[in-house]
């Protein structure tokens, strides 16, 4: 797992560094100038082969806050470098901080170039060191113009810690933003380079280590208050198959899903948790999805029946509920999931509560008192928008502080479903999912994902490590994110669907087992 931070935590820690470590914060600024003119290096070196730069011509646009400081820094690394190297200064010098008055200085004594009046099209590395974690408000004037013309520029475009007019705690644009190729951050990604659409602008990211001192690198305050983000290393966590095992050791699933003529996002759903490993899964469903199902899905026991008796011995039987998928929001959907979802609740059993399970609740928000934390809601941003009464575009200007109010008010694990998805609970941890691709924005593939849920909350049934239910939701978030990754190497992301994830997923799971192995 890697840590993902906000403006303010970046500024406490790098302030930690230079007050409480005594490192100069001009050390610092090297060490981000050092690694992002590498970065820069290493592309112009891949471009060229084995000739010479001769033809490289770089514009350093500088700002005059500590990022215009590491922009003037690496335009004299890369001049000393003997590359064609130029600053442009954007803004008033008077306001210079310290530092960056300092860089000023150096680059001044190393005579490297300074230009008033650029030809934008003239340069093949356009490098924006404008605004970083300083960025305050909307972009406007001069600075506009500036960022327009680099954007329009064919240079290719890096960015110093993240593109200036990016947002860094919610990603949203303030006014206009760098579009970058490559940007290269300093010591954590920061939020902004994670949601869209700041993500985008950023273009690829590199995490420079500048050795910023992080006292809480794991574990406390400000770790706990970090997001995180999964990554593949981390697969190797999940719990190995115990050898002695039988099919019910790995986990019972039932599935209260499908309404008539609605079989498919069931189907999907068993399916994905089947393909995880859950080694039972059963279908509680109408009677007319019998044979459709039985047919489509052979492995997956299916009950009709829905009474008292049926459904407590259904209960009692299983591990993990998944409520939702395909239920309808109106008659025997709705009956069945106010049932399971009351009885789930009061036998401490996992709920993962998704669809029309989460439109139903929308419609009855009297049934939250039967959310707690052992539920694990999983809205797209529509059904997140019928629950929470905020329209989408609100929610997506700032989809982490939404996501912690709503896991807080619910008192669930909340999966907010996007193209990142964010992951929380009301003790704040917070998960941002950086695998997936647009080739999932296809039907039924949140289906997939409630079922790769269930069968990774199997995977821990027997197993002794204790883990919190929000990181096993983005465990299993992430792992569906790879699944999409690898259907769309297979079909592309115009013609993946999402049964392609589902036979993705043996893939995906066999490099945990391979990593675990070493
Ligand atoms: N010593 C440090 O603290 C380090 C800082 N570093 C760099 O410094 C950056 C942060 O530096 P700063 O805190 O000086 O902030 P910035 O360089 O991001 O810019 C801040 C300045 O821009 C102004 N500003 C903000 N939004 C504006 C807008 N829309 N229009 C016009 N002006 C606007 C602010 O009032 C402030 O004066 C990091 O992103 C990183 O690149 C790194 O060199 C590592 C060490
Ligand atoms: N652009 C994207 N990048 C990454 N993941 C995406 C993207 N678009 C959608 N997804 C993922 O695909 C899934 C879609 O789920 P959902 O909207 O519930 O689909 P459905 O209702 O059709 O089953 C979510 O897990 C979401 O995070
Ligand atoms: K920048």
């Amino acid at each position: 797992m890697k840590k993902v931070v906000t403006c303010s935590q970046m500024k406490l820690l790098d302030h930690g560094t230079i007050h409480n470590m005594h490192v100069p914060s001009l050390v610092l600024m090297e060490r981000a100038a050092l690694a992002t003119a590498e970065e820069i290096r290493k592309y112009l070196e891949k471009k060229n082969g084995s000739g010479n730069l001769k033809k490289e011509r770089i514009l350093t646009v500088c700002g005059f806050g500590n990022n215009g400081g590491d922009g003037i820094a690496i335009a004299r690394l890369l001049h000393l470098a003997g590359i064609r190297s130029e600053i442009y200064l954007a803004g008033n010098p008077d306001k210079m901080t310290e530092e960056t008055r300092h860089q000023w200085d150096i680059a001044m004594s190393y005579q490297v170039p300074v230009m008033n009046n650029p030809v934008w099209d003239e340069y093949t590395v356009i490098v924006d060191g404008i605004f970083g974690v300083g960025l305050s408000r909307e972009i406007t004037g001069n600075y506009k113009e500036i960022i327009d013309h680099m954007n329009e520029a064919p240079a290719y475009k890096a960015a110093v810690d993240i593109p200036s007019g990016i947002h860094g705690d919610t990603g949203a644009v303030l006014g206009t933003a760098f579009e970058a190729d490559l940007t290269v951050t300093f010591a954590y990604k920061k939020r902004g380079l994670c949601l869209y659409p700041g993500r985008a602008y950023a273009g690829r990211t590199v995490v420079a280590d500048i050795g910023i001192y992080d006292r809480d690198r794991d574990g406390s305050e400000l770790a706990s208050k970090a997001a995180w983000h999964i990554e593949k290393s981390d697969m190797k966590t999940l719990p190995a198959r115990k050898p002695w095992g039988n099919k019910g050791t790995f986990g019972k699933v039932l599935l209260v899903a499908g309404s008539k003529g609605m079989c498919g996002a069931a189907c999907l759903s068993a399916s994905a948790a089947l393909h995880g490993g859950a080694g039972m899964v059963k279908i509680q469903t109408v009677e007319e999805n019998r044979i459709p199902l039985q047919s489509l899905l052979p492995e997956a026991m299916l009950t009709s029946e829905f009474d008292e008796e049926a459904n407590k011995k259904n209960l009692n039987w299983c591990d993990v509920l998944v409520i939702g998928p395909g239920l309808g929001t109106e008659g025997s959907g709705k009956e069945r999931m106010l049932w399971f979802l009351e009885n789930g609740a009061k036998a401490g059993k996992p709920v993962i509560l998704d669809a029309d399970g989460l439109n139903i609740l929308a419609m009855h928000p009297q049934w939250m008192k039967f959310i707690g934390e052992q539920t694990i809601l999983t809205p797209h941003m529509g059904e997140m928008s019928r629950l929470c009464g905020l329209n989408v575009s609100e929610l997506k200007e700032d989809p982490v502080a939404r996501a912690y109010q709503y896991a807080e008010k619910s008192g669930g694990v909340l999966v907010l479903k996007d193209a990142c998805t964010v992951v929380t609970d009301r003790n704040e941890k917070l998960y941002l999912n950086l695998s997936g691709n647009s080739g999932m924005a296809t039907a039924g593939s949140g289906d997939v994902l409630s079922g790769i849920i269930a069968s990774v909350l199997c995977m821990y049934l027997s197993c002794e490590e204790e883990r919190e239910l929000s990181y096993k939701a983005a465990m299993a978030v992430y792992i569906h994110g790879l699944c999409g990754d690898i259907a769309r190497e297979k079909k592309g992301s115009h013609g993946m669907t999402a049964k392609d994830m589902i036979e993705a997923l043996p893939e995906v799971l066999k490099l945990a087992e391979v990593q675990s192995k070493g």
